[in-house]
């Protein structure tokens, strides 16, 4: 076991690196510990240096491997040289995980052309800058795995409109580069979180977190899910154990998305609500 409690083989990917986008706070920093406990050399990228700088220091103090680049994923000149970066200093990449993203609540009718412009360009252009940029220069030569991190919009994103969509989109791309390059070797998954306590949560208004803690109840284990939960679902698709999945996106959101709102009947539960094995002490 590792130090993160991993039900994973500690030496799982002894000799691979991996870069996490958005790997400085929340679901990309718990994946960039996962990784480097599991024996990678993790690359990590965001907008801020501060938190790669924290986060750096954390996974140094786990004793694993990590280096950070300040990268905004919508500047494609800056992830092509975020490429040439892990290329100089690890010589090949293995495992991609689109992490970095975010949007804001708000009804439709009131978002600005800018704040669209803002959450399409993050979650959709950036995402994609960053699978081309890997695959042109490193994927494309010796095969790769990438996971998407997308999140549950499979019946529409009331007040995520913007998010809602470009989301939908990533899971279309996911399954189009797995058809176009599977032939080189690289498998392309995603998977699509349901609501999830992070720190990135904490960015909201605070007049939307309530609807956000209802919200988060709605699915069969009554809570949201944790960090670790998807962490584990990123590390096993962008294992070996995965060899065989391709194009395929991993609901994590405990059935939110099929959640029936007529049952249980009157909310009642014949068991408790399902544990995070992980978070246990
Ligand atoms: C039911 C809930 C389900 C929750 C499931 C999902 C959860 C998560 O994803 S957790 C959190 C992930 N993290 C975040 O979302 C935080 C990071 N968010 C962002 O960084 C922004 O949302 C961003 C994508 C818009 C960042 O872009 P950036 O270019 O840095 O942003 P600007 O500040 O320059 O704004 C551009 C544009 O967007 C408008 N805008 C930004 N925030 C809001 C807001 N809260 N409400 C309305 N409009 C907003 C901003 O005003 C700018 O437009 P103009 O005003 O027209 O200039
Ligand atoms: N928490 C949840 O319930 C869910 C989250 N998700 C998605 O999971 C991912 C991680 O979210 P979460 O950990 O919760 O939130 P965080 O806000 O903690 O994580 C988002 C990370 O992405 C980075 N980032 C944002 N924009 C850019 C950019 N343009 N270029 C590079 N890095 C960027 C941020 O760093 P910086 O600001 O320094 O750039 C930050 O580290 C996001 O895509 C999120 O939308 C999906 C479904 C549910």
């Amino acid at each position: 076991m590792s130090a993160l409690n991993s039900i994973f083989s500690p030496a799982l990917f002894k000799d691979k690196n991996v870069l996490v986008t958005g790997g400085g706070s929340g679901l990309g920093l718990r994946a960039a510990r996962e990784f480097a406990a599991l024996g990678a050399t993790v690359f990590i990228c965001g907008r801020t240096q501060e938190k790669l700088d924290r986060a750096v220091k954390a996974i140094h103090g786990e004793g694993g491997r990590v280096e950070s680049v300040v990268c905004d994923i919508r500047d494609r000149d800056a992830v092509v040289e975020l490429m040439q970066t892990v290329s100089d200093q690890a010589g090949k990449l293995d495992i991609l995980i689109n992490n970095a993203g975010g949007q804001f609540p708000a009804p439709a009718e009131t978002i600005s052309a800018k704040g669209w412009q803002a959450v399409i360009d993050t979650n959709l252009t950036g995402t994609f800058n960053v699978m081309q940029a890997a695959f042109n220069k490193h994927f494309r030569k010796k095969g790769g795995a990438v996971v998407n991190v997308i999140a549950d919009m499979w019946q529409g994103f009331p007040m995520m409109a913007h998010t809602g969509a470009a989301r939908a989109a990533v899971d279309n791309l996911t399954k189009t580069l797995a058809n176009e390059w599977g032939r080189h070797g690289v498998r392309v998954n995603a998977v699509a979180p349901g609501i999830i306590r992070t720190s990135g949560l904490e960015t909201y208004d605070p007049a939307v977190r309530p609807m956000i803690e209802e919200a988060g109840k709605q699915n069969q284990a009554a809570r949201m899910g944790t960090e670790a939960e998807v962490a584990a679902a990123l590390v096993f698709l962008a294992s070996p154990a995965a060899a065989y999945i391709t194009g395929a996106t991993l609901r994590i959101d405990g059935g939110q998305s099929i959640f029936h709102p007529l049952y249980p009947p009157n909310g009642e539960r014949v068991w408790p609500a399902f544990d995070d094995e992980n978070e246990k002490p």
